[in-house]
């Protein structure tokens, strides 16, 4: 007898194993998708990850009721990617399933109910109620339904009872419907019936036959320019797309075509067409020929993979890495090879996507979590099939079914957006490109204007390879950042809200010269706070213990955790006044003081609630490139990797609030941001001006941002790292604990961080504390930091023990209601 090993999309950190009925032995392959039942009677899709004679001693497999496919969906480094992240950040397996598999391929997760197979309707019929009776025979007829399409069938308003019964008589199965929801895109095509096309006598016929009908003998006569049959009568087999036949050119009359059609001169067929219309292969363009400095650079580069599995390129701001990465993947697609090059965000692909399309056409796919299960499944099997070479996307499409890669990009390394958050798994994207990479022996080149501490540590420590590129491209040069003292400004009553005179005056002649500028403000909606201008009342979150952001548009006041909305009131709930105001300064703020001041100039505004439309993105930027206008105002969405020739003056509004985030990144960031943001100044003729406004202007990371100065900036954080034991010198764990009730929460972290303290060590446990924002959507937390070190601790071992103080403290009872997720390396 053979076994299967199944993964199943369930937070259960194990494979489960399930017979192979001999009807299905030679089918079953490792990576194949298959039917199983699980549990209290529910069906699944799993991915069979081992297959093996062993039978498990304490319990009966079940059998395997369908396989799904031929070719398996999964490759077998795929499952041992998802096996390392499932232990590395300490997840189920199957948790990691649920990310990596688009749901494409998953079965849709909407129940279905069947009839249980062993169960015959004639000879139960005496158990069956009557409204039983009526869905089991319809059941009968119909083989599956849908859950919801119950109560219609019954005439009741919620069947659940019904079905359950039927369950517990084992009556029924409710299971997820077997329904691919792959649906590959099709295009409908026409072409000359065979006899026509075989043989050109009958083609005559056909002339004179139609020789009275113009509007047919037309279509005929534009359907031979278009495939050419005299030429090759084999062209014919692909004949025209339906659309361009009809509409392409010279228009025809669509009755007169389907006329012909159905008299049986032409044919009607469908054809799978690849869902990006990526064929541009007539603007394909050679790769930019790169200048000296890029050149060496590369080479640089190409020398160091050749040492080691990573290179860090470190490029200034518009240095042109993205042209040195297109040589590196132009030698992978030459090799025959894979490569892999991945962006921190979505946001950031459509100019990019548009910049590598032109030089690597149809070999080139894209993967990100805005697209359609559709368009995943798409680039899944174009992976697969070996159709792309090339993927461009987010951190998911490291669990793409690559057999050859042999060079992953992670540009802009230190965007935070590489790391997962909830749910599980939560990986950090760069960390998980090494391992990848490592499975394939691939190389791997890290990319970024400010790599994170992590990764530059480890150039330093010769861990990487490193290269740097020091000047911009095309003789461009960095900006000059000017700092600009608010509160002197104030003082000095030079101040028009949040705009100094400076930023206001340059912003005004940049424009009246015609070129562009960007504001920037972290923070979205008109205020992030209203406030009683009497008690200092301030409304807050009923779910979350947080303060709710003012956005002018609908006079709302909307919670930025919950998404919670309530109208701004009029009156303060506390003590009555109605001296209402609002407090600090958010994107739309800015927008609105802008066109204040300067009403002359078009302002666009890019942040969370201005993109929440698939395309919106892609339309305010095309709008800003093609100059509609003038100042662009966002939050940390414009600091990253935009690349405008015509941008000459940026504007960071309000520097300070990054620097007082309660994170040992806190420094780390703000130099990251001010110096992306800064960076889309001057890309192109003419050098560039920052204006940097703060109320500390002599603040030393400022000063470092302004002067372009990394190697200060790490050197004093690195220091701070060090002293104070934070990554990486060290690996962090955070447990976060929420319960519905703030007591609750309290005792079971303490009880979790007793055990922790008992078994690792006073030393290596932080907390448990609640986080600066205690309760989200009505769940109270609180934060146990892990800190173990780099080297010398056995870290399965620290693993087990944490997991296995979870398990303890879910086993006591009071604590039933108390959930525990492990981020591993948090940001
Ligand atoms: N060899 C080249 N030939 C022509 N144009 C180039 C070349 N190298 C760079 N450029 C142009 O210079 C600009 C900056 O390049 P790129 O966007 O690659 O910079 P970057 O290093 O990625 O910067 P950032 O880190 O700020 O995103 C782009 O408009 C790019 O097209
Ligand atoms: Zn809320």
């Amino acid at each position: 007898m053979k076994f299967a090993e199944v993964i199943l999309p369930v937070p259960i950190p194990k494979s489960f194993c399930y017979v192979i009925p001999s009807q299905l032995d030679l089918e079953v392959l490792v990576g194949h998708r298959v039917l199983v039942e699980f549990g209290n009677r529910k069906m699944y899709t799993g991915i069979v990850s081992e297959i093996h004679e062993t039978e498990p001693e304490k319990y009966i497999p079940k059998p395997i009721l369908e396989v799904l496919e031929v070719e398996p969906s999964v490759n077998a480094s795929q499952i041992k990617l998802w096996q390392w992240v499932a232990d590395y950040y300490m997840c189920s397996i199957g948790e990691v399933l649920n990310v990596a598999l688009p749901s494409g391929l998953k079965l849709s997760s909407q129940s279905y109910i069947q009839i249980h197979p062993h169960f015959i309707i004639e000879e139960n019929l005496e158990q069956l109620s009557d409204r039983e009776f009526t869905l089991m025979s319809y059941l009968e007829k119909e083989q599956t339904i849908p859950y919801t399409q119950v109560g219609e069938i019954l005439e009741i308003k919620s069947p659940y009872k019904t079905i359950k019964n039927l369950i517990e008589k084992e009556a029924i199965l409710l299971i997820e419907k077997i329904k691919e929801r792959y649906k590959p895109k099709m295009e409908k095509r026409i072409r000359l019936s065979q006899q026509y096309a075989d043989q050109p006598d009958s083609l005559d016929d056909l002339f004179k036959l139609l020789s009275k009908r113009q509007k047919q003998e037309d279509a005929l006569l534009k359907y031979l320019s278009l495939v050419p049959i005299h030429e090759d009568y084999l062209t014919n087999f692909h004949g025209v797309a339906k659309r361009e036949f009809l509409h392409v050119g010279r228009p025809l009359s669509p009755s007169s075509v389907g006329t012909m059609t159905k008299n049986g001169i032409f044919e009607e067929f469908e054809r799978q067409i690849p869902r990006f219309e990526l064929s541009v292969a007539d603007k394909m363009q050679p790769t930019p020929v790169l200048s000296p400095a890029q050149k060496e650079c590369l080479q640089k580069t190409i020398q160091g993979l050749s040492e080691k599995n990573v290179c860090l390129l470190h490029g200034i701001t518009g240095s042109g890495k993205t042209e040195i990465y297109l040589q590196l993947i132009k030698s992978v697609i030459e090799n025959g090879e894979q490569a892999l090059f991945l962006i921190p965000e979505i946001a950031l692909s459509s100019q990019l996507v548009k910049r590598l399309k032109v030089y690597f056409g149809d070999v080139l796919g894209i993967y990100h979590s805005k697209f359609s299960d559709n368009e995943r499944v798409e680039t899944w099997k174009g992976v697969q099939e070996g159709q792309f070479q090339v993927i461009v996307g987010t951190r998911s499409s490291l669990f793409l079914p690559f057999s050859d890669l042999s060079l992953i990009i992670v540009d802009e390394e230190h965007d935070s957006s590489y790391k997962a958050n909830d749910p599980a798994p939560r990986y950090q994207g760069r960390d998980l490109a090494l391992v990848l990479a490592h499975m394939h022996h691939a190389k791997v080149v890290l990319g970024s204007a400010t790599p994170s501490l992590e990764s530059f540590y480890l150039a330093v420590k010769n861990k990487y390879a490193y290269a740097g590129l020091h000047e911009r491209f095309g003789d461009a040069q960095l900006p000059e950042i000017k700092i600009i003292d608010v509160k002197a400004k104030r003082k000095q009553k030079k101040m028009k809200d949040d705009f100094s005179d400076d930023l206001l005056h340059i912003l005004h002649q940049n424009t009246e010269q015609g070129y562009q500028s960007i504001l920037f403000q972290n923070r979205r909606g008109y205020s992030p706070y209203v406030t009683c201008d009497v008690c200092n009342w301030v409304p807050t979150c009923p779910s979350c213990n947080v303060k709710l952001t003012y956005h002018i548009y609908r006079n709302e006041i909307r919670c930025h955790y919950c998404g919670h909305k309530e109208h701004v009131p009029h009156t303060c709930v506390s003590c009555g006044s109605t001296e209402m105001k609002t407090v600090g300064l958010g994107t739309q703020k800015v927008e609105e003081e802008l066109k204040t001041y300067l009403p002359e100039v078009r302002v666009g505004r890019l942040d969370l609630d201005t993109t929440r439309r698939k395309h919106s993105y892609d339309q305010i930027l095309t709008d800003f490139e093609q100059g509609h206008i003038d100042i662009l105002v966002g939050t940390q969405m414009i600091t990253k990797g935009l690349d405008f020739d015509n941008v000459r003056v940026v504007g960071i509004i309000n520097a300070d609030t990054m620097l007082y985030f309660p994170d040992f990144r806190a420094h780390e960031r703000a130099f990251q941001m001010l110096t992306q943001v800064s960076g889309r100044a001057g890309r192109r003729g003419e050098t560039g001006t920052v204006i940097l406004q703060t109320q500390q202007p002599s603040e030393t990371l400022f000063a470092k941002v302004a002067r372009n100065d990394y190697h200060n900036f790490y050197r004093k954080e690195i220091k701070d790292r060090e002293q104070y034991h934070y990554p990486p010198f060290t690996r962090l764990i955070k447990l976060t604990i929420r319960s519905e009730k703030q007591d609750l929460t309290h005792d079971a972290a303490n009880y979790l961080g007793r055990l922790l303290v008992n078994w690792l060590g006073q030393k290596r446990i932080l907390g448990p504390q609640e986080p600066g924002i205690n309760k989200i959507r009505n769940y109270y937390l609180s934060e146990i930091l892990i800190k173990l070190e780099r080297e010398g601790i056995d870290l399965k071992k620290a693993k087990g023990l944490i997991q296995k103080a979870i398990y303890q403290q879910k086993e006591e009872k009071p604590f039933k209601r108390v959930w525990v997720s492990i981020d591993v390396d948090p940001q």
